[in-house]
């Protein structure tokens, strides 16, 4: 991998909070015990999947087309609620124009919820295909392959909850009755062949109830509403926009398994809000950033070794615990990394900190995210895989370190990830101490 294409991709994951990167080939958690990491890495890791629910012929399809139309560059595949309509009995098919075909009891939700487990584990699956005409699911199956992106669309995919809990993204497809049953008149004569006062006496019977009883109530679920369907074109735009945000996070940290992101909170983006806000006062910049600060170095901290510990409470009682990894030390890129040593010695009392200044050439003045970030790497001697990082010309230009650094968890202090050259000049260096 090269270091334009980690720039690049570091580029599309604005708004991203990038603590605890340590490169591959690293010994990491040696210790005993391991923290046990809520790893936002396993988050990302699994697909994003994406509910598209709204009335019959309200274009759900269409819409769902259209974002993997513009998403052609990504691994996303459709899976339909349709396909897990339960098959008629003989004797249903016998009336089946009193089958409910809108009532959530005509899917079999228990498969629908197997595939789904097993699309976001990774593995493939054989989705049946259903015949609007028979009835019935044609014994060809579907294969579909575990992807980065999942969508699942159907009028009542918002009903159960265990399948909502699946979802990452809500989309409510928000069209008026009278197009959708204008619609849904022309397909099921073309389309299905129906005759049309069968078509509308399903509507006024199931249809229509369905809608009100069911699928609207679940418009409240949704993350976004979009009226008009495929003709909104802005709200599908937003949408593949935001779905390429999700994905630059998740291709990070599937390239780089022990990047960490801190997820994104309201209180985070406020602090975020604050410190970018022109107007924001230089004391009120200062707070927020050292609060964002020690948030990168509580999530940074939270990745190094444990071991076990076990201590007598007041009561007499026995605690088992962990002790704090104690072999630390902090490096800050000067200057700006000097911004984070306070929330650091606030961490951990009495830790050595030691600078390094690096005299930047090359960047062009280009700029990348501006995010807290934090790295921490276990010693120097681990860092010789990093040589094909360092494409650029820089000089170390003043460095004081610890003397026993090799022996530490050493914490790369560099609160402003500008083009991240800085970062990659710093592991340059490692490979010169080595
Ligand atoms: N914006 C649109 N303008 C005109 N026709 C549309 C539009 N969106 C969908 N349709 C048509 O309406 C019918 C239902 O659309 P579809 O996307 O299949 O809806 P759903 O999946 O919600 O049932 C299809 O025949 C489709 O071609
Ligand atoms: N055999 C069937 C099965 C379903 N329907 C109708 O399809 C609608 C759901 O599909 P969409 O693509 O429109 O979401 C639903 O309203 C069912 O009534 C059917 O007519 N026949
Ligand atoms: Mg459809």
């Amino acid at each position: 991998m090269d270091t334009k294409s980690a720039v690049e991709l570091m580029e599309s994951s604005a708004e991203v909070h990038f603590s605890g990167f340590h490169m591959d080939g690293f010994e990491q958690r040696k210790a005993s015990i391991e923290q046990p990491t809520t790893s936002e890495t396993d988050m990302y890791k699994q697909p994003f999947v994406i509910g598209v629910a709204g009335g019959a012929a309200s274009g759900k399809t269409t819409v769902c087309d259209m974002i993997i139309q513009q998403l052609h560059d990504q691994r996303v595949v459709l899976v339909n609620q349709d396909s897990f309509y339960n098959n008629l009995t003989e004797e249903e098919l016998t009336r089946v124009q009193d089958y409910n075909f809108d009532h959530p009891d005509a899917f079999d939700t228990e498969q629908l919820l197997r595939v789904m487990d097993k699309l976001k584990h990774g593995e493939a699956v054989d989705i049946p295909k259903y015949d609007f005409k028979s009835y019935k699911s044609d014994d060809m199956l579907r294969r579909v392959n575990p992807s980065d992106v999942i969508i699942l669309e159907g009028i009542l995919v918002f009903h159960d909850p265990r399948v909502r809990e699946l979802m990452n993204m809500k989309i409510f497809v928000d069209t008026d009755a009278d197009v959708r049953l204008a619609r849904r008149i022309r397909r099921d004569t073309t389309e299905k062949g129906r005759d049309i006062g069968a078509v509308l006496d399903q509507y006024s019977k199931f249809v229509k109830p369905a809608f009100d009883d069911f699928i609207l109530p679940t418009k409240k679920y949704a993350d976004i509403i979009i009226p008009r369907g495929g003709d909104n074109h802005v709200a599908i735009d937003l949408i593949v926009q935001h779905i390429r945000t999700k994905l630059g996070q998740h291709d990070l940290c599937k390239i780089y398994p022990n990047l960490y992101v801190i997820q994104s909170t309201f209180q985070i983006r406020g602090m975020h809000t604050l410190i970018r806000d022109a107007k924001t006062t230089k004391h009120d910049f200062v707070f927020y950033s050292d609060r964002l600060i020690r948030l990168v170095v509580e999530h940074g901290l939270g990745h190094l070794p444990f071991t076990e510990k076990q201590v007598i409470t007041p009561t007499g009682s026995v605690y088992t615990g962990v002790d704090f990894c104690k072999r630390l030390c902090g490096v800050s890129v000067i200057r700006s990394g000097e911004s984070m040593e306070n929330a650091l010695r606030a961490c951990c009392k009495g830790i050595k900190i030691g600078k390094i200044l690096i005299h930047r050439e090359g960047d062009n003045g280009q700029q990348v995210s501006s995010s807290a970030s934090m790295v921490w790497y276990k010693s120097l001697f681990h860092l010789v895989i990093l040589t094909s990082y360092a494409l650029i010309n820089d000089q170390l230009i003043y460095e004081k370190l610890p003397n026993d650094i090799s022996d530490r968890h050493v914490l790369l202090l560099d609160p402003i990830l500008g083009t991240g050259l800085s970062f990659f000049f710093v592991l340059k260096l490692q490979v010169c101490v080595a």
